[in-house]
């Protein structure tokens, strides 16, 4: 009586979260993050209660050779959403009808063959190994595809351990014991439906938090982001720059990048030419900078790297490199066969430790920039104010490099 109480709430756990996982996959629209499987995966394993309710003890009938293949089909349809949760385009249909009508043979050859016992033992010892090869996926998950949801992983690695080993020690009673170890009212089945109950209270909300971390992360991620190059945006620099002096308080220095000219890109190329120069020149600064810089973009045609810990010929360096690169790059191949290439200006601020600092160190670097314009582009420009110091080997207050300009 009490189990079968159980099982009805389980029913209605499963049921109202499918609802719930409807709603929230139809509300994603596009990346639905594996919700419309986890639905499907609930819908499942709820009707396969209902029917157990309803064909009342353990036997032989359509209903529970039903129950047992959408219990499988659960199972998969878990899998597929936990799949494209993690990013994988997995089909979901098809191997739900595969799983369903495979089992459902299976089932009818069990108990043709060695009668209704063996059909209950191949669902616990089948359970029992899909829950298995779960733990498994969701441990190797957490050095893996998994590693910002550890702790995550390892919760759900325990619930679903759980259940596998009841599912073990039902297959291991019905053998022993044969259908009456299925008995309602016994302890055993008491103990496995409360640890049912158990999670399917904690699994679904916990996968609607999983949802729910991955969205604000996106979300963060692209509030901090240029949509157009993908590099940091004035907002994500800030955000950086706050956690490294959180971390270190080793001084850093910036550098301002300024496409020369870039009006005449637009003019003579169009808009989306000169877009499409844009992410060129965010790929050549990303490959041109260190791997602990910072590469922003700061709006319109002006870029920005902060180099955490480096000195004034370290940045120097780092400037005339990036200078180099996009003096030396075929930034866009358009109709006609031209190749369109550019040429920056570099502002190099001295260093700063703080926000506060950095405002300043903005502003120097913006005069230096300046400079660099007025100079004739196409050069590294050091901020005039700061001290030439850490052994830096430039000699006056500005470096003019090759200022051949391919624009002007
Ligand atoms: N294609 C494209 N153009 C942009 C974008 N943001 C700003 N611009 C254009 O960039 C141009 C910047 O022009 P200016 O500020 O005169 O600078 P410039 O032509 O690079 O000249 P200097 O900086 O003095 O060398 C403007 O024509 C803007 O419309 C963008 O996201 N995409």
């Amino acid at each position: 009586m009490i189990a079968n109480l159980l099982v009805g709430m389980l029913c209605v756990y499963l049921l109202s979260f499918t609802v719930m996982f409807l709603l929230i996959s139809r509300r994603l629209g596009g990346e639905k993050m594996g919700t419309d499987a986890f639905a499907v995966g609930n819908l499942a394993l709820g009707s396969a209660y209902v029917l157990q309710l309803l064909e009342g003890p353990a036997g032989w009938s359509a209903m529970s050779v039903a129950n047992h293949s959408l219990t499988l089909c659960a199972l998969a349809a878990y899998s597929v959403g936990g799949a494209r949760f993690f990013g994988r385009r997995t089909p979901l249909l098809w191997p739900l009808v595969a799983v369903g009508t495979g089992y459902a043979l299976l089932q009818l050859a069990m108990h043709w063959a060695w009668g209704p016992v063996a059909r209950y033992a191949l669902l616990s010892a089948t359970c029992a190994l899909c829950f298995a090869a779960m733990v498994v996926v969701l441990v190797a998950g957490m050095r893996t595809f998994a590693r910002d949801l550890r702790g995550e992983m390892l919760v759900f690695a325990a619930l679903i351990g759980g259940i596998c080993i009841l599912n073990a020690m039902k297959l291991a009673k019905l053998l022993a014991g044969g259908l009456p170890a299925l008995d309602m009212d016994g302890r055993f089945q008491m103990i496995f439906y409360v640890y049912m109950c158990s999670l399917a209270t904690i699994i679904p909300p916990s996968i609607v938090w999983l949802v729910l971390r991955r969205l604000t992360d996106t979300l963060r991620g692209n509030a901090a982001r240029d949509p157009l190059t993908r590099l940091l945006n004035r907002r994500g620099l800030t955000e950086a720059l706050d956690a490294h002096f959180r971390r270190a308080d080793a001084c850093a220095r910036l550098l301002l990048i300024d496409v020369d000219h870039f009006k005449r890109i637009n003019d003579r190329h169009g808009h989306q030419a000169g877009d499409a120069v844009l992410c060129a020149v965010a790929d050549v600064l990303r490959g041109a900078v260190r791997k602990d810089d910072l590469v922003c973009r700061m709006g319109g045609e002006e870029f920005a790297a902060v180099c955490p810990g480096a000195d004034d010929a370290t940045a120097l360096q780092v400037a005339e490199r990036i200078r180099h690169a996009i003096a030396s790059a075929a930034m866009l191949q358009v109709a006609g066969g031209e190749t369109v290439r550019c040429t920056v200006t570099v502002g190099v601020s001295g260093s700063f430790d703080d926000q506060v600092t950095l405002a300043r160190a903005m502003q120097a670097a913006d005069a230096a920039l300046y400079r660099g314009k007025r100079g004739g582009r196409n050069r590294v420009e050091r901020d005039a104010s700061a001290p030439e110091s850490d052994g830096a080997p430039m000699a006056g207050a500005r470096i003019l490099l090759a200022a051949a300009d391919p624009l002007s």
